[in-house]
């Protein structure tokens, strides 16, 4: 329950929306309780005016009082209409109050969360997964605002409720009243049980629907595969199981939904007829009249939909406490990532590592290790290296997504002393898995660069050498990619990805293996365009081949997370160590191919 206490910033934020709906929720209440008074007078008028009509029986004076009669009761009739619309008009007010609250406060916390997620680091998107990260923004929050918003409605309610309905009764029979109340306990505790029953058999419904669609997305997104290996039926079998264990869950929910209505209308009807009992008794000492029985009977309706709510509101914030427990292990996540003293000085491009060393927090797999290097600004270099030998994990650390030991410096002044934002917006990252965005390929190209006119957008593509393949799409820039969109070919999406990273004219440009699925003619041209461009900036070319590495001012081989060779292609190929065997092997290949 401790974790609720997170969303009290929200209530008071939200502090006159609560204020007014429990003044609407006491308002409506009064209207609901009034009414029961008037049909205890007009019943008890009723009884007066015959017992009177009676006694008067042949005389004239008999008409009079029929007439009288007459008149009285429908005026009974309105005022009882009357408090019904305006209980209605209250209702409706709490609703706009409490629930617009309960939305208001959804909003604020899915932005709270969203934001939070923007500033973890990767480690934290390493450790889990894109599925959980969604499930708290969005069912998490759901149950949370089940919280704020009904939960709250119908605990404000039967509070109010009780107080005002048990001192009106008390004020009537104490007698009657104990009776009223007596089978109510039980009825709360059953009612209990029996919803923490669904709640269970609900969740498992829930789960159970969630393996299902997990399965049929994924069966979707790999039907090329399923299809080419012909796993159709397979697939198809898991699914029916999948479905069938959901049909057997649904079920056994129906079974105890049928129990919850029944066992609630026995209960109260006990009530019911302990009022009609008790009362009887009680009217035949003389101590009451049959409008007080009337009046007892509606209080007890008024307050049996109350208490029935009662399981359902305890068990809804007990789903809501344990959600936002979930929503606060994330929210109180720290950023190790943050600058020391939010530098935003011009940058020129040098880069200096010194004994560099990361290892992965999560597989402790060492990704560097005392990696030491000089770029002057303006320099290019290529890192060249096996899979696995760290050639990523240097791009990673150059954009800061993690923290290495050592030191990294841009133009000499640590990595970590400038503000996060500003030193990434510095860079021209282009990542090793592509990742573009279901828009048009302009808004792809434009993707966080600011204003741009069409002009460096195309000059941009034009640089990455796509500019004849987006021309060929009918519909040229506007062409729309993902999932409803077309599909570019895997060197289109590398070339598209290098034209989004140059329109921002980057002091430092990182390629990390943005070349591989170009052929070595594309790769030239890329490579000669990227050296005009990158003049007087600061250029690392990862890759793992020779020919992307040959333009560039100094070649660094990695083995291992370590450097194992460093110098220009003349001077490594006069060496005949790692890199000139490497050349020599990719050389045979391409002219064999
Ligand atoms: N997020 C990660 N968590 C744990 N270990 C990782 C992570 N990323 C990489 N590694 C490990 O770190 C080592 C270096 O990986 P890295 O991606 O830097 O290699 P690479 O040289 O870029 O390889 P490739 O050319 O295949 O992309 C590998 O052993 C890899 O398994």
């Amino acid at each position: 329950m401790k974790a609720l206490a997170h969303l009290n910033k929200y209530l008071l934020k939200y502090k006159w929306y609560l204020v007014l709906g429990t003044v609407f929720t006491i308002i409506s209440n009064l209207f609901g309780i009034l009414p029961a008074q008037i049909v205890r007078q007009s019943l008890d008028l009723v009884k007066d005016t015959l017992d009177v009509y009676f006694a008067f029986q042949g005389s004239s004076l008999q008409s009079g009082i029929r007439d009288q009669f007459y008149t009285t009761i429908p005026y009974f009739g309105f005022l009882i209409l009357l408090m019904a619309i305006m209980k209605g008009v209250f209702l409706f007010m709490v609703r706009q109050t409490i629930i617009v609250m309960s939305r208001h406060i959804e909003f604020d916390l899915k932005n709270e969360i969203y934001a939070k997620y923007q500033e973890l680091p990767m480690r934290f998107f390493k450790q889990h997964n894109t599925g959980d990260l969604m499930a708290r923004i969005s069912e998490d929050v759901g149950k949370v605002r089940m919280y704020v918003g009904p939960a709250l409605m119908y605990g404000i309610n039967l509070v109010v409720l009780i107080v005002l309905v048990i001192s009106y009764m008390l004020s009537v029979s104490p007698k009657l009243t104990f009776y009223v109340l007596l089978p109510l306990p039980f009825l709360s505790v059953a009612i209990y049980y029996v919803n923490s029953v669904i709640m269970k058999r609900s969740e498992q419904i829930q789960a159970q629907l969630s393996t299902l669609s997990t399965d049929a997305q994924e069966t979707f997104s790999g039907i090329r595969v399923i299809k080419t290996f012909v796993q159709e039926s397979f697939f198809a079998d898991k699914f029916r199981a999948g479905a069938d264990e959901f049909k057997k869950r649904s079920l056994k929910l129906v079974k105890v939904d049928s129990l919850f209505y029944p066992l609630v209308m026995v209960l109260v009807g006990l009530s019911n007829v302990l009022v009609i009992y008790v009362g009887g008794q009680e009217i035949i000492n003389g101590r009451l009249t049959a409008g007080n029985i009337a009046e007892f009977i509606i209080y007890l309706n008024m307050m049996t939909w109350p208490v029935m709510a009662i399981g359902w509101t305890t068990s809804q914030v007990q789903r809501a406490a344990a959600s936002q427990q979930r929503i606060n292990e994330f929210l109180n996540e720290k950023t190790e990532i943050v600058s020391r003293k939010k530098l935003m000085t011009e940058v020129k491009g040098k880069l200096s590592f010194r004994d560099v060393r990361f290892v992965y927090p999560d597989s402790g797999i060492v990704g560097l290790d005392r990696f030491n290097l000089e770029v002057a600004a303006g320099e290019s270099v290529a890192i060249l290296g096996t899979t696995g030998s760290g050639k990523s994990t240097l791009a990673n650390l150059i954009v800061r997504m993690y923290d290495p030991e050592g030191e990294i410096r841009v133009d000499d002044v640590p990595l970590k002393d400038y503000e996060v934002s500003y030193i990434r917006r510095q860079i021209g990252y282009v990542p090793q898995e592509v990742f573009l965005f279901s828009d048009t390929i302009e808004n792809n190209v434009r993707f966080g660069a600011g204003e741009l006119t069409m002009e460096e957008v195309e000059q941009a593509v034009k640089d990455a050498d796509l500019y004849d393949n987006i021309q060929g799409f009918p519909e040229g820039f506007q062409t729309r990619l993902g999932e409803r969109g077309i599909t570019l070919s895997g060197g289109q999406k590398q070339r598209l990805s290098i034209a989004r990273a140059i329109v921002r004219q980057p002091k430092i440009l990182v390629l990390d293996d943005s070349l591989s699925a170009v052929d070595t003619h594309t790769e030239n041209v890329i490579l000669n365009n990227l050296s005009r461009i990158m003049k007087d900036k600061t250029s690392v070319i990862i890759s793992h081949r020779v020919s992307s590495a040959k333009l560039a001012d100094k070649i660094v081989v990695l083995d291992e997370g370590k450097i194992v060779e460093s110098g220009t292609h003349e001077s490594l190929m006069n060496k005949g160590g790692v890199y000139f065997e490497l050349h020599e092997k990719q050389l045979k290949t391409e002219e064999l191919s």
